[in-house]
């Protein structure tokens, strides 16, 4: 299901317009209060625009004397608390969608079941929302909202509200199950962006200031947002002995998520700025990752300097040093340096295609 939103909410001094294709996971990044909550709540049909238009495959469902209930678009939301209903197992919490389309019981809850596998918690299905842990009920309500069978998903944070350490594994789960649909993700975090969406879209004050796929807004930021949440260096080869093997023959090693790529697999390496240390020469009896690059834009920020360089395939990469270190390293565009990343800073994942594709 295709989506076209467009909106302006005068009284918030929002107007934006949004475009997601059949199929695709559209993420929204911006600043706190930057509109993005008000645009999932003008596509889910719980806030009227002043003017614009929400049509879903076709169909409007907010227009100009046109008004769809929440509850008739189809239109799952998602947000930071889970919302369960709490006298009811997970399983009937999840059962519940299909049971209001007509399903009967039994089928209900064998959809239910099956969803609840889907995102990794078929154990909790006896379980009320009070017992679970909020890693656990945000599952749940994952599953609930795919049992719905919606023809659009929104998802407001859905991670916020939990444990940095946890995050990992629901991102993979989000990872499997939003393959294939059609998804407006709001996040503040680049790597839900960078593995769950294929095109990003910048809101700031209201107003859509930048939007590209995913790979690019992320490594070449044209908006001060997304600059500086993003600018992630990634070095794209495959997976080899244990490490990624980058087109160019440079190795780079690190902590690779589940699940684990096999030899072979299309991956990623992904790293901050701030996590690569710069040297003239590489930095010897250290079990670093070192990539030889030169030197292509030096770019001050406060008291830091981002290094841009390019290894010789070309993947473009960047390091965050003081200005201190810049000038004692004597760093100019066209010099030759090694960056220097600690293995344990950097995340492999395999790219969405190959996630895809199994
Ligand atoms: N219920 C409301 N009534 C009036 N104004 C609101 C309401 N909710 C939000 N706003 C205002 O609308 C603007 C956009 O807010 P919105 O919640 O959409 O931003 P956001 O990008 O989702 O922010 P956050 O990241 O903090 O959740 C802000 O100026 C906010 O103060």
């Amino acid at each position: 299901m295709s989506l076209r939103l467009d909106a302006r909410v005068t009284e918030r001094d929002v107007d934006v317009s949004l475009e997601v294709a059949d199929g695709e996971t559209v993420a929204v990044l911006g600043p706190n209060g930057a509109g993005k909550s008000t645009l999932l709540a003008v596509a889910a049909g719980l806030l009227r625009p002043d003017t614009g238009s929400v049509v879903l495959d076709g169909v409007e469902l907010t227009g100009p004397g046109v008004w769809v209930a929440p509850h008739a678009r189809r239109i799952a939301l998602l947000a930071q608390d889970p919302l369960l209903f709490p006298h009811l197992s997970s399983l009937d919490n999840v059962a519940f969608g299909p049971r209001s389309r007509g399903v009967r019981r039994r089928p209900a809850r064998e959809q239910a079941r099956s969803w609840l596998a889907e995102v990794g918690v078929a154990e909790l299905a006896d379980r009320p929302p009070g017992e679970l842990s909020g890693g656990q009920a945000q599952r749940v309500a994952v599953a609930r909202a795919l049992a719905a069978d919606p023809r659009l998903l929104l998802l407001d944070e859905p991670m916020a509200a939990l444990d940095v350490a946890v995050r990992p594994a629901l991102r993979q789960s989000l990872r499997r199950v939003l393959a294939d649909r059609t998804v407006v993700l709001v996040t503040h975090d680049v790597l839900d962006a960078l593995l769950l969406a294929d095109r990003v879209v910048v809101v700031d004050a209201g107003r859509v200031v930048e939007a590209g796929p995913t790979a690019e807004v992320l490594t070449r930021p044209r908006s001060a947002f997304a600059a500086r949440i993003a600018g992630l260096n990634m070095v794209r080869g495959s997976w080899h002995d244990g490490a990624v093997a980058a087109p160019d023959g440079h190795v780079v090693r690190g902590l690779a998520t589940d699940p684990a790529p096999v030899e072979g697999d299309e991956v990623v390496a992904v790293f901050r700025p701030h996590a690569v240390s710069v040297f003239r020469e590489p930095p010897g009896g250290s079990p670093r990752n070192s990539i030889r690059v030169t030197v292509t834009d030096l770019e001050p920020f406060g008291d830091q300097v981002r290094v841009r360089a390019t290894p010789s395939d070309g993947q473009d990469l960047a390091a965050d040093v003081t200005s201190l270190s810049a000038a004692e390293l004597d760093l100019v565009p066209g010099a030759s340096v090694v960056f220097s990343i600690k293995a344990t800073e950097v995340s492999i994942y395999r790219t969405r295609t190959e996630i895809q594709d199994r």
